[in-house]
């Protein structure tokens, strides 16, 4: 009785409870109870961390090693390692989108998670967002919920971090120009992960708006060179970045320099393309998830091409890494990089909130 009333004083008090050991407030100590169970019996609410603080606690040189060894992890198949189903869809017909449910359990790092995520194929006037969407981090053990998140920075972010590993293990060596088809919010991230992470002489972009593509050259402030078609902004190009919302074929193999390596991230539905077939049947094809990619993947299901690899298998040095030929990295997104974003995300938090 006693216990509980502290608890709840502690929860008026806005104290994190659902904490792990390492974070034990001192008040709790005393009373010998489990974190998951005085969270749990406090009924604590979960602690809302919402799209500026996410985006001021994740970091790509944090969340990338991070994302690295989940996606080795990932392609084990260990259960006690990743549990994550392919993505689970609710179309949404009335408003030409989906809602796509992604939770993952990592059993051996305790963390349990789920997004929810709505993405669109917009219309050309809309002005509404193509992706929306929430994090949900959970006590694998009392199921209380710890945290509920932005979960479109976390995407951003996260989906760039997989794109910019993709290109640290795929691209030629030496790699110098950098192009980006599209200029929406993943061009953004992904333009942010690639110059931090990896080094190019030249980045150039394109959008079907040129525009859009001056914006965001003014956005970015970097040395960006807007060009007027994909051919021209791909030509010579080390490494691509596909980022648009199309549905047809905007990258076409004749334009691909051979040897180029190719982050494909639009176009995830079994029925949407970014690349034309010549490509992807010139291209070694790797995947985050080769099931994921098989059920989702236009690019992958129509052109009929076989998955080599998952990025996974090059990480656990099972599958090798052909940087020398044209390589494809097929992104569809995974739960396990935002369940491992949202739990750096929910660690920085807490180391935030006992500083104060
Ligand atoms: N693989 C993954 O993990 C993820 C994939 N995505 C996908 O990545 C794509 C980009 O997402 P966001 O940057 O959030 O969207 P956004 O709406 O912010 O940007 C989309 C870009 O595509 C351009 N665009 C629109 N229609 C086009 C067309 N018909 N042809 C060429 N370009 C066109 C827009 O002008 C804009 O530059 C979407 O297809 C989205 O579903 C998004 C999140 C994660
Ligand atoms: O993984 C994700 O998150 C998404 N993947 C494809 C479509 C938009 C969101």
């Amino acid at each position: 009785m006693f216990k509980k009333a502290l608890l709840r004083l502690l929860n008026a008090a806005q104290i994190p409870l659902d904490v792990d050991s390492n974070f034990v407030p001192n008040q709790l100590s005393q009373f010998r109870i489990s974190v998951s169970e005085a969270a749990a019996m406090a009924g604590a609410p979960p602690v809302i961390i919402w799209e500026r603080e996410v985006e001021s606690l994740l970091h790509y040189k944090e969340l990338i090693p991070r994302l690295e060894e989940a996606l080795g992890k990932f392609s084990s198949r260990d259960s006690a390692e990743v549990i994550q189903p392919v993505r689970s869809t609710v179309p949404l017909q009335k408003h030409n989108g989906f809602l796509g449910l992604m939770p993952t359990y990592m059993e051996n790092d305790g963390v349990l998670s789920t997004k929810l995520v709505c993405f669109y194929n917009r219309g050309a006037g809309s002005t509404l967002p193509s992706v929306s969407a929430t994090v949900l981090l959970l006590d694998p053990e009392s199921g209380h919920m710890k945290a509920v998140m932005d979960g479109e920075a976390i995407t951003n972010m996260r989906t760039a971090g997989a794109s910019a590993i993709s290109a640290k293990l795929l691209m030629r060596h030496g790699a110098e120009v950098l192009a980006i088809l599209g200029t929406g919010q993943q061009a953004l991230s992904h333009y942010k992960a690639f110059t931090e992470m990896l080094s190019f002489k030249e980045v150039r972009v394109w959008n079907h708006r040129r525009e859009g593509a001056e914006k965001f050259r003014r956005s970015v402030g970097g040395p960006v060179t807007v060009c007027g078609s994909v051919e021209e902004a791909v030509r010579g190009a080390d490494v691509i970045v596909t980022v648009t919302r199309s549905i047809e074929p905007v990258l076409c193999g004749r334009w691909v320099k051979p040897g180029a390596h190719v982050a494909a991230v639009g176009a995830c539905r079994p029925d949407w393309r970014e690349l034309d077939d010549s490509l992807m049947k010139e291209a070694v094809v790797y995947a985050d998830s080769r099931e994921g990619a098989m059920a989702e993947s236009g690019d992958v299901i129509l052109s009929g091409v076989e998955v080599f690899a998952e990025l996974g298998d090059v990480i656990n040095g099972i599958k090798p890494a052909y940087r020398e030929k044209t390589t494809v990295f097929k992104s569809l997104g995974m739960g396990v990089e935002d369940a491992v974003a949202a739990n750096l995300v929910y660690e920085q938090w807490k180391a935030k909130a006992y500083k104060l």
